[in-house]
């Protein structure tokens, strides 16, 4: 079956394709080659992590090869722990020590941490090299390939550091998903009930009908959810690029909770997309007293995470804690959290809400 392929045409920013399909990295360089002509590249820098390397570094190299420049790579450590300051001084010295020019290219070969380190990377170094993503999760096939946000996180929060950069090019090559395990397979599945809910009752019933499906990585349901989230982001940046036109904040749904579980119990003690649905979870109640979330909306999205195998999170930790690692969130203003509320399917609200029902809440939903 022939790639799919969306186009993301963003107001500003040169348009670029998103391949999906199956064994298409090892066309990489081919389909690169129109894409890279305007400036062919003096040398390309794949950045990958421990775990991927190994499988698919070499495959990517290969179908690097017929652009004809040197290809280096560098190997950063596999999880949610290396997207963080060391890290990246580390990745900016070798860029350095390996003569990477303006002209250069950084290729993303991994998920959604090698996604936002290598970005973040290729944003900053000499003011922003061209960037190539190379999804090897179904999260970064689903959501953060596709956009430009980079970054880092910081003891203090996820994501704190960042830029936006739009990536030349995105090859999701859906073959590499088969190593990828259980809990990544629903960390991805996150993101996608995310996009579907915030979207439309199409995609939120589609979804509802082939969650098993999806659960079992049918072929073609697999790619159909890639496709749909793809272009249902890919639309919503094309309003807003850098969240600042109350549009993009609707990919933010389930991460105000989500980021500060990810903070406060470690990073890389839940993956992203776990703690991604508890805070839907949380939302949609939140939803109920503020912006008259239905009922069956909260049934429905429980009933369908927990299909994708997102089961409720067997975590908790102070109300206050919680508040104050949310206040970091970068929806909150003035010093307010603010929550994106699903009032419907298809529906959301940003909703500005005050300290102590917040508290309120986390009590009621922690069972404090
Ligand atoms: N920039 C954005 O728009 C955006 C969107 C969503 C999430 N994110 C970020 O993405 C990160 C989460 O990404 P993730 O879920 O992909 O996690 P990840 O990159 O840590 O990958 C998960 C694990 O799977 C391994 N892995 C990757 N591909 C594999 C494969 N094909 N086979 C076997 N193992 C493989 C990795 O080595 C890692 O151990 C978080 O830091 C989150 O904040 C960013
Ligand atoms: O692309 C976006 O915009 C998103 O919000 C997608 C999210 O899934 C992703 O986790 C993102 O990194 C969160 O952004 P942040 O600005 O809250 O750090
Ligand atoms: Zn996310």
């Amino acid at each position: 079956m022939a790639a799919t392929r969306v186009v993301v045409d963003i107001p500003g920013e040169r348009q670029y394709d998103v391949r999906i399909g199956e064994d298409i990295l090892k066309d990489l360089g081919a389909k690169l080659a129109p894409v890279l002509e305007v400036q062919p590249p003096s040398r390309i820098l794949v950045i990958s992590d421990s775990n991927v390397a190994p499988l698919y570094l070499e495959t990517c190299k290969q179908g690097l090869a017929t652009l004809g420049c040197p290809v280096s790579d560098i190997t950063v450590p596999a999880g949610e722990e290396a997207k963080c300051v060391e890290v990246i001084g580390e990745v900016w010295s070798a860029m350095a020590a390996l003569g990477l020019a303006r002209d250069s290219v950084v290729v993303a070969l991994g998920g959604g941490v090698v996604g936002d380190l290598a970005g973040f990377a290729g944003a900053t170094y000499m003011r922003g090299v061209r960037v190539v993503q190379v999804p090897t999760t179904l999260l970064s096939m689903v959501d953060s390939s596709v956009g430009g946000k980079t970054g880092i996180n910081l003891d203090a929060g996820k994501n704190l550091v960042g830029t936006f950069l739009q990536p030349s090019y995105v090859c999701a090559s859906t073959d590499v998903l088969a190593t990828l395990d259980e809990r990544e397979w629903a960390c991805g599945c996150a993101e996608i009930a995310k996009s579907a809910l915030i979207d439309s009752d199409d995609f939120f019933f589609w979804l509802v009908e082939n969650a098993p499906l999806l659960a079992e990585r049918q072929p073609d349901v697999v790619r159909e959810a890639i496709a749909r989230s793809v272009v249902f982001k890919a639309g919503v940046v094309a309003q807003d690029k850098t969240e600042s036109r109350g549009v993009r904040e609707c990919l933010n749904y389930g991460h105000t909770l989500g980021h500060a579980i990810e903070t406060l119990a470690g990073y890389g003690t839940y993956s992203h997309g776990a703690a991604v649905a508890e805070g839907m979870r949380f939302a949609a109640r939140l939803g109920q007293t503020l912006a008259g979330t239905p009922l069956e909306l909260v049934e429905a999205q429980d009933a369908l995470l927990d299909q994708l195998g997102l089961s409720v999170l067997d975590w908790k930790a102070p109300a206050e804690d919680i508040l104050n690692a949310m206040k970091r969130d970068k929806k909150a203003r003035q010093g307010a959290v603010r929550f994106v509320l699903p009032a419907d399917v298809g529906a959301w609200e940003l909703v500005s809400v005050d300290d102590d029902t917040i508290l309120e809440h986390l009590r009621l939903y922690f069972g404090e």
